[in-house]
């Protein structure tokens, strides 16, 4: 069902300026058309913050901006371009880089919108005399007791609140979310009926400014990889792996071993990354029972209020972004961290990944996961 979008007096919004982050995506295209339906002064922005262009088929900014631009065009905006790579590459790359070589699987989207499309692009649309940005991520902005908050995006498939958890509510209170008053199908109808181009363009993928590459291989360029031994739960030497940084716990393929004479034929999949051995752990079956956790304790907390919540805390978490919400019960530890108790076990918890907590529809924000278990 499309939700019906809340009237707007346009009347108020004219002397007031935004800029859309304009990706060269229908999301952002539509919102940019949604606030000139509302009055709005508009004027979009485009960055390319990774500068690496081999030429390959994995580097599309040429041809997003060329789609933002036809866009702008179309609806008559301006289109200004900046580059933030240095920035990109010192507050997210890095953080990202070091990361994996501690063995974490990180999420730099979630980086990449506090560091810089809801900081750098912040002041720097500021300096452009802008009074709001705008995206085209799936979340609203709400207000409770006079403060802004970050809510879920109305189309439930879309919502992407997990990954601007870690935004603020003062950048939060600057910035409008248009397409988060909508579902997605409604999104495209209205880019389709206002002519513009990116209508039936595919949703991005991959990592934000870097894009769908060959992971192993584009991982590779930065870092060493270091090989060692495959084993399983009751320590059997079982194969080999390229190294640690390339396997997710939980992940499936990608592994190399199968047809062992000693184990049935099923597929193996990563229970734990053993870093002082540099060792993968491996066991049969997606279910397995050592894949499940029902505790973990994250560190590293971005509160969208930037004040933490009372604990003990009884809400719902997700650990990753393709995930329903489940119950837990968040409470401080001494030194700081939380610890996170669910009430169903969880299938592979990921050391690096974020723990977002929700009540209802309101994102009180989250933190990294160090150390998932059973107690
Ligand atoms: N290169 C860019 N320049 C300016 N803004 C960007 C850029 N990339 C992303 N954004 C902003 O961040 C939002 C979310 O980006 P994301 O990569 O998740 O794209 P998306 O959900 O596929 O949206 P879109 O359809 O607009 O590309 C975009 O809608 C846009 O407002």
């Amino acid at each position: 069902m499309t939700e019906q979008r809340t009237p707007v007096d346009s009347s108020t919004n004219h002397d007031k300026k935004v800029i859309v982050g304009m990706s060269g995506g229908v999301d952002s295209s539509v919102s940019a058309l949604i606030l000139m339906q509302q009055g709005y002064q508009v004027e979009g922005l485009f960055m390319k913050n990774w500068d690496e262009d081999d030429g390959t088929e994995y580097c599309t900014a040429k041809d997003d901006l060329a789609d933002a631009q036809a866009v702008s065009d179309k609806l008559g905006i301006k289109l200004h371009t900046a580059n933030f790579a240095a920035e990109y590459w010192d507050n997210v790359f890095e953080h990202f880089l070091a990361e994996y070589k501690a063995g974490r699987t990180p999420n730099p989207d979630i980086l990449c919108n506090k560091e810089i499309k809801f900081k750098a692009f912040l002041e720097y649309a500021i300096e452009l005399g802008a009074d709001y940005i705008a995206t085209g991520h799936y979340v609203r902005r709400g207000e409770r007791n006079g403060e802004p908050v970050l809510l879920k995006g109305l189309d439930a498939n879309k919502d992407q609140s997990y990954f601007l958890h870690a935004v603020g509510k003062d950048e939060i209170a600057k910035t409008l979310f248009p397409v988060g008053e909508l579902e997605k199908p409604e999104v495209r109808r209205l880019a389709e009926e206002f002519g513009l181009i990116t209508h039936n363009k595919k949703d991005s993928t991959g990592i934000c400014f870097i894009g769908e590459r060959r992971f192993k291989d584009f991982l590779e360029q930065y870092l060493p990889a270091q090989p060692g031994d495959i084993e399983t739960l009751s320590g059997d030497k079982i194969g080999r792996h390229f190294g640690l940084m390339y396997h997710t716990i939980g992940q499936r393929q990608g592994l190399g071993i199968g047809g062992l004479s000693n184990y049935p034929d099923e597929p193996w999949y990563v229970v734990e990354k053993d870093l002082d051995r540099n060792v993968l752990l491996v066991t049969q079956g997606g279910q397995h029972e050592s894949l499940f956790k029902t505790h973990l304790i994250a560190d590293n907390f971005d509160w969208v209020a930037r004040t933490k919540p009372s604990f003990p805390l009884t809400c719902k978490a997700k650990c990753r972004y393709r995930q329903a919400d489940q119950d837990c019960t968040i409470t401080e530890l001494t030194d700081g961290r939380v610890e996170v108790s669910f009430i169903e076990p969880q299938r592979a918890i990921t050391p690096g990944q974020s723990v977002v907590f929700y009540l209802d529809d309101l994102c009180l924000g989250g933190g990294i996961i160090n150390v998932a278990f059973n107690k």
